[in-house]
């Protein structure tokens, strides 16, 4: 390519999302031109089935099945066909080429981003990931550029959509969980197969990026506590509003000691007043703590084809300027070495929720029990008591949450407790 000619872009996938990318580069094409400062050409459609019926949108002529020789045509490779292989091959195959990446691939990425980082820095190539985490909300750009010169402390936030609509529909309509799923795959947020979402792997992968991106630092999705939602019933949610609270699948990543990070996915309390809580239907929302810049929130659509394009499209046109207008995106950028800690480490406030025997003493041996592992409890408050058996909500102070673990197993073991029927950790106090 000269800098008078065409930008050459590969799309690899035609699906929810490679189908609005197609669409935008094919409607805006002349102002994407002017904003690049020169045409984006795409070359080609890589696909399963060049027969399958697509939407009008799309060229029936750009399509192929032959996708490693559709990469050596391109100066900038747009992956949205998501998995781990053959992408991370045709991805390595590209980079070697000389063409820059753009992926909203975040399994792979969550798994796999260092040997992307590495090969690109190696071949001298962009390698642009915004859509790969909270859709089209500006996060990794933030990050990697915007706040590059502080020192974030703390990234708190609801990077799934489907289990947002999910626990929202619950606290709503005090929907079972299952219902409310089946209602997310009727409407289309949720996958045929909505593993990766309910299990919390999804958010898990957004969460190894975002820390990796924060503190300079490399985490895998491997180093992410994560626990998903399919443990969280109506009760919780029930019991979560009584008390001025809503149960969401929240992604933390903070800082733990002085050369540790504890990244970890999982339900968690939220108090109705912090901002979070008001994050309803299939809408993400990720809190960024930086010691000079203070608290900063971004939100918006996190998943979906056109948001998700719009960040993809972000990516794109930027990568092209450094074609045509020379520079170079950021490389990998792990200089504090910080070590994944395990999720015991990570201090925070709790809610057990205890079943007990209705008698008196009963408190104060549960009591005990939190005062001999060194937990500190804030408030307690009784729930559904009948004369025969009552629930202890017990909320705590900030302990570690080894010392908590330790606590419910004692707790599980007194006579007089019939079950631990929650722990759930309170978040954004
Ligand atoms: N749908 C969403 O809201 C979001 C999706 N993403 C990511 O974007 C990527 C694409 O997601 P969707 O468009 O939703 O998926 P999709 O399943 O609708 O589309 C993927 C497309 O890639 C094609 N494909 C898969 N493997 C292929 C192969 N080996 N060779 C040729 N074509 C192949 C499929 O046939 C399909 O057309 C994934 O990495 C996903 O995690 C990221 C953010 C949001
Ligand atoms: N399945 C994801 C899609 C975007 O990443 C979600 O529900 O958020
Ligand atoms: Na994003």
């Amino acid at each position: 390519m000269t800098a008078s000619g065409p930008v050459r872009v590969a799309l690899l996938g035609c699906g929810v999302v490679g189908t609005e990318v197609a669409r935008l580069l094919l409607t805006d094409g002349a102002e994407l031109a002017a904003r690049v400062g020169a045409p984006l050409e795409l070359v080609g459609i890589a696909v399963r089935d060049v027969t399958a019926p697509r939407d009008p949108v799309v060229d029936r002529a750009l399509l192929t099945d032959d996708a490693s020789a559709l990469v050596r045509r391109a100066d900038v490779v747009v992956e949205v066909m998501g998995g781990i292989e053959p992408t991370r091959s045709l991805l390595l195959e590209a980079i070697a080429s000389g063409a820059s990446v753009v992926t909203a691939n975040k399994a792979l990425l969550g798994q796999d981003g260092p040997t992307l980082y590495a090969a690109a820095d190696e071949a001298g190539v962009d390698l642009y990931l915004e859509a790969a985490v909270a859709g089209a909300i500006p996060l990794v750009r933030p990050l990697r550029e915007s706040l590059v010169g502080d020192r974030v402390t703390r990234v708190l936030g609801i990077v799934n959509g489907t289990t947002n609509y999910v626990l929202d529909q619950m606290a709503t309509h005090g929907l079972e969980l299952q219902d409310a799923l089946a209602q997310a795959q009727e409407l289309g947020y949720a996958e045929a197969d909505p593993t990766a979402d309910v299990e919390g792997h999804d958010a898990a992968a957004k969460a190894a990026i975002v820390a990796s991106l924060a503190f300079h630092t490399r985490v895998s999705v491997d180093d992410v506590h994560c626990v998903g939602i399919m443990g969280v019933t109506a009760d919780d949610v029930a019991l979560a509003a009584e008390t001025g609270h809503v149960v969401k699948l929240l992604a933390i990543a903070e800082r733990a000691g002085a050369d540790g990070v504890v990244v970890r996915v999982h339900p968690a309390l939220v108090s109705l007043g912090h901002p979070l809580a008001s994050v309803r239907g299939a809408y993400n929302a990720v809190f960024v703590e930086a010691e000079a810049a203070g608290e900063l929130m971004f939100y918006g659509r996190g998943a979906g084809g056109a948001p998700t394009a719009s960040a993809v499209l972000g990516d794109l046109v930027t990568v092209a300027r450094h074609r045509v207008l020379g520079g170079k995106g950021p490389v990998e950028s792990r200089h504090a070495d910080l070590r994944p800690r395990p999720v015991g480490e990570a201090v925070t406030r709790y809610q057990v929720q205890v079943r007990v025997d209705d008698r008196p003493g009963v408190l104060a041996q549960a009591a005990r029990v939190f005062a001999d592992h060194d937990v500190s409890i804030e408030t307690v408050r009784q729930a559904r008591a009948d004369g025969e058996q009552a629930d202890l909500l017990v909320v705590t102070h900030a302990a570690p949450d080894a010392a908590l673990a330790s606590t419910v197993a004692a707790l599980a073991d007194l006579p007089v407790v019939r079950a631990v029927v929650s722990v759930l950790r309170v978040e954004g106090a």
